[in-house]
C-alpha cells in the first residue's frame, strides 16, 4: 500500500487559540491543532466537549470568536456532518444523494461509489440503506470532489462493530490513495486510534494530545475516560494478515483475494481475545458466539451478522 508522508510544515488547516462563544459561555476555548496532507487527526472527547464546534471552525462553517484559523488557499473540503437534514419521506436514491450539493459527472459518481464498495447500490433508496451503507454513501459524496481535507463527524454512528472496522479501513485507504488530510471526530476510543497520527482530546479545551499511545498514557486522558479505555488501545496496535473487503471477499497479505478466510489465517487481532485485550471491547471468549465454518478461526464472518457484547467498548462510550 502506498506510504503517505505527512508534511507538518505545510498544513492544510491550522487553528490558533480558537474559541467559540455561545450564550455568554465559551464551550470551546484555546483550541490549537493542524491537519497536514496525508495526516489523520482524530478529535475525541465527551459529549459537548467541542469536537463538532472545533471541526466547523476548522473548515470555516463557523467563525471563531477568539483566535484564528489558517486554511491553505483554494482548500477543497469534503465534509460529512454529524447530522444530515434529509427529508426521509421523499424517495432519494444513492445516485441522487451524490448530487444534492452540486452536479457531478456520471463517471465521477461511479468512481466515488466504486471506491467505497457501493457501485451496486447506486439506484438504491437511501432510506433503505443500512447504517454502514449510508455512511459509505456519505463518504462517497464527500470524496467525489477530490477534497484536500476530509472532515468526518462521527462516521461510524449507527454502524455495528464489524462495519466500524470496515469503515475505518476504508478511510485509511482513502487517505493512502488520495493523500488527503483527514479530520475525524469520534467518541470511539478504539478503532480510530491505531490509524490516527494525532489524537486531540477535547474537553472544552485541548485536554491532551499526541500519538494514540501517548494520549492513552496521559493522566488527563485516564482521568476523563478511565484506565480501561487506555487498555483498549493495545487491541488495535496490531497487524492484520488479511482484510475484509467491502464486497465481503478477503484480501490476504500476499495480495491474493478469496471469497473466505483461509483455515490457517491468523487474526484480525481485534476479533480475538489477547492478553492485551483484557477488558477490551473484543475480549469476548470464543464460547460467547458461534464459529462460522468458512474460516479456520471462525470469528470474522459471524461478526458481520452477530455483533457481540464489547465490555470496554461500552465502558469507554460511557463518558
Ligand atoms: N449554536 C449553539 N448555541 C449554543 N450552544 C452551542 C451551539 N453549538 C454548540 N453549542 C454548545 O457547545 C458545546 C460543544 O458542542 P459540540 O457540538 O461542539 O460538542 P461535541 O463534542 O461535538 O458533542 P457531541 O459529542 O455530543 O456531538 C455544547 O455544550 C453545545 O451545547
Amino acid at each position: 500500500m502506498l506510504k503517505v508522508s505527512v508534511s507538518p510544515a505545510n498544513p492544510l488547516v491550522s487553528l490558533h487559540n480558537v474559541g467559540v462563544r455561545r450564550n455568554g459561555r465559551w464551550p470551546v476555548r484555546g483550541v490549537e491543532f493542524s491537519v497536514s496532507p496525508g495526516e489523520i487527526v482524530t478529535l475525541i472527547g465527551p459529549n459537548g466537549s467541542g469536537k463538532s464546534t472545533s471541526a466547523k471552525a476548522a473548515i470555516g462553517v463557523l467563525k471563531p470568536d477568539e483566535g484564528h484559523v489558517e486554511r491553505r488557499a483554494g482548500l477543497k473540503v469534503g465534509y460529512v456532518p454529524q447530522k444530515l437534514a434529509i427529508d426521509w419521506t421523499l424517495p432519494l436514491t444513492v445516485r441522487r444523494l451524490m448530487t444534492l450539493t452540486g452536479p457531478l459527472p456520471d463517471r465521477e459518481i461511479a468512481a466515488a461509489l466504486a471506491s467505497v464498495g457501493m457501485s451496486h447500490m447506486a439506484g438504491a433508496e437511501v432510506q433503505h440503506l443500512s447504517g454502514g451503507e449510508f455512511q459509505r454513501a456519505l463518504l462517497a459524496r464527500a470524496i467525489a470532489r477530490k477534497p484536500d481535507l476530509l472532515v468526518l463527524d462521527e462516521p461510524v454512528q449507527g454502524v455495528d462493530f464489524s462495519g466500524e472496522i470496515a469503515l475505518y479501513d476504508l478511510i485509511k485507504s482513502i487517505r493512502n490513495t488520495a493523500g488527503c488530510g483527514i479530520l475525524l471526530i469520534s467518541h470511539d476510543l478504539h478503532v480510530v486510534m491505531a490509524e490516527t497520527d494525532t489524537v486531540i482530546c477535547l474537553n472544552g479545551h485541548v485536554c491532551c494530545r499526541g500519538t494514540p499511545q501517548a494520549v492513552s498514557q496521559s493522566p488527563e486522558y485516564r482521568r476523563l475516560f478511565g484506565a480501561r479505555a487506555s487498555e483498549t488501545l493495545a487491541v488495535y496496535s496490531h497487524h492484520h494478515d488479511h482484510t475484509h473487503l467491502p464486497d465481503g471477499r478477503v484480501l490476504h497479505e500476499d495480495g491474493s483475494v478469496t471469497d473466505h478466510c483461509h483455515p490457517d489465517d491468523g487474526h484480525h487481532d481485534h476479533d480475538h481475545p489477547h492478553a492485551a485485550d483484557e477488558g477490551g471491547r473484543d475480549a469476548h471468549p470464543a464460547a460467547d458466539h458461534e464459529h462460522g465454518p468458512e474460516c479456520g478461526c471462525g470469528h470474522h464472518r459471524r461478526h458481520l451478522h452477530h455483533p457481540h457484547h464489547h465490555p470496554a467498548g461500552e465502558g469507554a462510550r460511557r463518558v
